[in-house]
C-alpha cells in the first residue's frame, strides 16, 4: 500500500505565496521542485492513505472524506464516479494540490503533499499537474494558441504548442478566439493547456457536464487519446456511469468512503459510449 513516508519535501521559508503569473515567473528558481523524471508505466505516481477531509462551518462539521486509501499508478485511467455531494471533488482536489487533508498522508512519487505549504502546493500543480474542469475557464481576449502557449511560460519542459493544438483537433482553429468555438472546441482548448506542460496528472471534474452526447464523446475521445498516447496518468469525476467503460478503474464514492472499486478487462473506446 503506502509504504515508508518521507518528510515533506517542502518545508522552506523562503517559498512565499504566489498571486500571479508574474510571480510564479519570479518564484521559478526559488521555489523547490521535484525533478521531471518521468515514472515507469505502472509504479505507483499516488498514493493516498485515510485521507480525511472536514469542512467546519460554524458549529457544524461537514465530514467530506472519511478515510479515503488509493494507490494510482503511471498511466492508468480512473473514472470517479458518485452522487452528488459523495466526496468526489473534495478527493480530485486534495489530489491535485488544490486542497490539503484535514489528516491522512498523500504521497506523490517519493514526495509527501499532506502538509506541504503554499509554495509547494503550487510547485506541484504548475509542474505535475493538469486541471480540466466542467468551465473552460479560457481567456477570451486571447486566440487558441495563446491560450494554450500561456501555460508554457511557466513550464519547466513544455510541449510545442502547435502540437498540443493539433493533438486536440484543433489546428486549424489556432488563430479563432474562445468565442468563436463551440463547447466542445473549447473544452478541448482547456485539455491542450492543460496537456501542453506535459503533466504526470490529469485531473478531470465533469469534462463533459455542460456539452452533449455527441460533443461530450469528442471530448473524452481526447482525454483517452492523451492518456494512450502519451500516458499521463488520469482521473476523470463523472455522474455518467456510461464513462466507467473507458477506464482501466472505475472508484465509487458514497458519503465519503471509497464503496466500490472495479477494473475493466477491456476497455470501451469514447465512439462506443452510449448514454
Ligand atoms: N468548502 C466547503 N465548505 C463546506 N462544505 C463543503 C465544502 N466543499 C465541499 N463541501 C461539502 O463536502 C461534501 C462533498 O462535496 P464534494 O463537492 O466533494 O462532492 P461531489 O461528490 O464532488 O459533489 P458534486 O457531484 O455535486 O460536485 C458535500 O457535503 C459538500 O457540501
Amino acid at each position: 500500500m503506502c509504504g515508508s513516508f518521507q518528510r515533506p519535501l517542502w518545508t522552506s521559508p523562503a517559498a512565499g505565496h504566489v498571486t500571479s503569473l508574474t510571480d510564479l515567473k519570479t518564484t521559478t528558481h526559488r521555489t523547490p521542485r521535484i525533478p521531471p523524471v518521468k515514472p515507469e508505466l505502472g509504479s505507483p505516481v499516488l498514493q493516498a492513505h485515510q485521507l480525511r477531509k472536514v469542512y467546519r462551518t460554524g458549529e457544524v462539521d461537514v465530514v467530506a472524506l472519511a478515510d479515503v486509501s488509493l494507490d494510482v499508478a503511471a498511466g492508468e485511467f480512473i473514472v470517479l464516479l458518485g452522487a452528488s455531494g459523495s466526496g468526489k471533488s473534495t478527493l480530485l482536489n486534495i489530489l491535485g494540490g488544490l486542497d490539503v487533508p484535514t489528516s491522512g498522508t498523500l504521497q506523490f512519487r517519493d514526495h509527501r503533499l499532506d502538509g506541504a505549504g503554499e509554495a509547494a502546493l503550487t510547485a506541484y500543480r504548475r509542474e505535475h499537474v493538469g486541471f480540466v474542469f466542467q468551465f473552460y475557464n479560457l481567456i477570451p481576449s486571447l486566440t487558441v494558441r495563446e491560450n494554450v502557449a500561456l501555460v508554457t511560460d511557466i513550464a519547466h519542459d513544455p510541449m510545442d504548442v502547435d502540437e498540443a493544438v493539433a493533438m486536440v483537433g484543433l489546428a486549424p482553429r489556432a488563430d479563432h478566439f474562445p468565442a468563436q468555438l463551440s463547447g466542445g472546441e473549447q473544452q478541448r482548448v482547456a485539455i491542450a493547456r492543460a496537456v501542453v506542460k506535459r503533466p504526470d496528472l490529469l485531473l478531470c471534474d465533469e469534462p463533459t457536464g455542460a456539452l452533449d452526447v455527441h460533443t461530450g464523446r469528442l471530448v473524452l475521445e481526447v482525454i483517452e487519446r492523451v492518456n494512450r498516447e502519451i500516458g499521463t496518468t488520469t482521473i476523470v469525476i463523472t455522474h455518467n456511469a456510461a464513462i466507467a467503460g473507458m477506464a482501466d478503474r472505475v472508484l465509487q464514492l458514497g458519503d465519503g468512503r471509497l464503496v466500490r472499486e472495479q477494473r475493466n478487462t477491456a476497455k470501451v473506446s469514447p465512439a462506443e459510449l452510449a448514454w
